[in-house]
């Protein structure tokens, strides 16, 4: 397997798509034929041996480089969670932690089949340069916390702006910038509002959480007088480029708001259910109202992994039993949400197994157990397995793992472990001065 890429043609042979034995001809990053009839030189031959075939996977709300504190903190409540726990350790993160932590995040995203991502983090140029590396496709945004305090907000002003630019040097087109405004209950309104103007001058998303938690939206309700989609829609954050994640403490006004201002709501089941925020997203309503939707993972020590595989299973099991209905979110749209939105909402084309769509695309083992019988591939992906079914991946047509081999796969547990310990040994050393 080649470490960089030149848009090699790819020839993918004998995979199941949609109930068919067919082929799958890769030129210029993008599928060229799907069917028996698909063949012709390649650069690069696949034998899929009778292998699954589905759409690469999008996680659309995750802090990548939290890898270094997956199993760091579990089993309490989100505020005692962040400000006792995670914020003290991620004070002293450095951009190299955050570079190894996002590879990290990147190889096992790529093992589990998701091809791009929408991450809110620290040190974001550090991890661009990691995505870069991974050849992932990403949106990229730098948490953006003033604590309604003025000066803080001059600098999270100052390092969006720098990431941005820093992004857009890159010219990836696989690498875009957003801005990322964490929360009603982190962020002042004249930051929000600044985050959507900036958002709208350079034509860029919008990531940001939304009523996680039944606290946020009562505190946000004692504070301002209306609730937290009310507050994100008078700062101008609720557009078609915005990804709200969480959206389970959300009214049928809310509801309605977010389908009109056609934002993608990015559910989060596994994170929500750890932390328990205690209500499902209200995927039906939402649906109801032409809102877009989406999957994401959340961080790695709020899940504690970034298996979409498994997202999609909890998304489908806790909304069925959440809302008493065993139809909603069937199968195929647990699968949508995870590919073909994903991509949608992180403004990419991808996620999508037909011709002439970018070529992200995932191949699973048809001889696992879970694979075993094959009445119905999506059904076998949603309910079944998971993403250690996963053989083969690639990216806009870049083969990023073939036969489980992920090039450079030491390398990175390597640097994230050495990441690990200077990170717990920094934040010792504070904790005993
Ligand atoms: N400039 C910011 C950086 C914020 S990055 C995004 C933040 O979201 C935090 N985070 C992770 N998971 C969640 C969640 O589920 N809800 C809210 N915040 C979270 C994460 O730990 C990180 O601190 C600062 O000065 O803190
Ligand atoms: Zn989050």
């Amino acid at each position: 397997m080649k470490e960089s890429y030149n848009g090699e043609d790819v020839l993918i042979k004998d995979v199941e798509v949609q109930g068919r034995r067919v082929n799958i001809k890769v030129e210029g990053g993008r599928f060229a034929a799907i069917g028996e009839e698909a063949g012709g030189e390649a650069d690069v031959v696949i034998e899929g041996r009778g292998a699954v075939a589905l759409p690469g996977l999008y996680n659309t709300h995750t802090h990548a480089a939290m890898t270094l504190l997956r199993g760091y903190a579990d089993d309490m409540l989100l505020q005692a969670w962040l400000s006792e726990k995670i914020w003290p350790l991620e004070a002293h993160l450095t951009g190299e932690d955050v570079y190894w932590g996002t590879q990290l995040a990147c190889l096992e995203m790529i093992r589990s089949g998701t091809v791009g991502f929408n991450d809110m983090y620290f040190f974001m140029d550090e991890a661009a340069r990691a995505v870069d590396k991974m050849g992932m496709k990403a949106q990229l945004a730098y948490g953006f916390i003033d604590l309604f305090d003025e000066e803080k907000r001059e600098k999270e002003i100052k390092a969006t702006e720098a990431l941005v630019s820093s992004i857009q040097a890159m010219n990836n087109p696989g690498i875009k910038a957003a801005v990322g405004p964490h929360a009603v209950y982190t962020v002042s309104e004249e930051g929000l509002s600044w985050c959507a103007e900036f958002s709208r001058q350079q034509n860029i998303g919008i990531h940001v959480h939304l009523a996680e938690t039944e606290q946020e939206v009562t505190d946000c309700v004692a504070k301002t007088g209306v609730r937290p989609t009310q507050v994100l829609d008078r700062c101008g954050l609720l557009t078609p480029r915005t990804v709200a994640a969480h959206c389970c403490w959300l009214d049928s006004d809310d509801c309605a708001l977010l389908g009109d201002r056609g934002v993608f709501a990015s559910h989060n089941p596994t994170s929500n259910m750890k932390l328990a925020v205690g209500r499902a997203m209200p995927y039906g309503l939402l649906k109801e109202r032409g809102a877009g939707l989406c999957l994401g993972t959340d961080g790695c020590s709020s899940n504690n992994n970034l298996d979409m595989f498994e997202e999609m299973k909890f998304a489908a099991l806790l909304q069925k039993f959440f809302w008493h209905s065993p139809t909603i979110l069937p199968a195929g749209e647990a699968l949508a949400m995870a590919s073909a939105n994903g991509a949608e909402a992180l403004g990419f084309k991808g996620g999508r197994l037909e011709v002439g769509a970018p070529a992200d695309l995932v191949l699973l083992d048809r001889r696992a157990a879970c694979n075993t019988p094959l009445y119905n591939a999506v059904s076998n992906a949603v309910y079944a397995c998971n993403g250690g079914a996963v053989t083969t991946v690639l990216c806009d047509g870049r083969v990023l793992m073939q036969d489980g081999v992920v090039p450079g796969e030491a390398e990175v547990l390597d640097g994230a472990r050495q990441a690990i310990a200077g990170l717990l040994e920094r934040h010792q050393a504070s904790v005993s001065e």
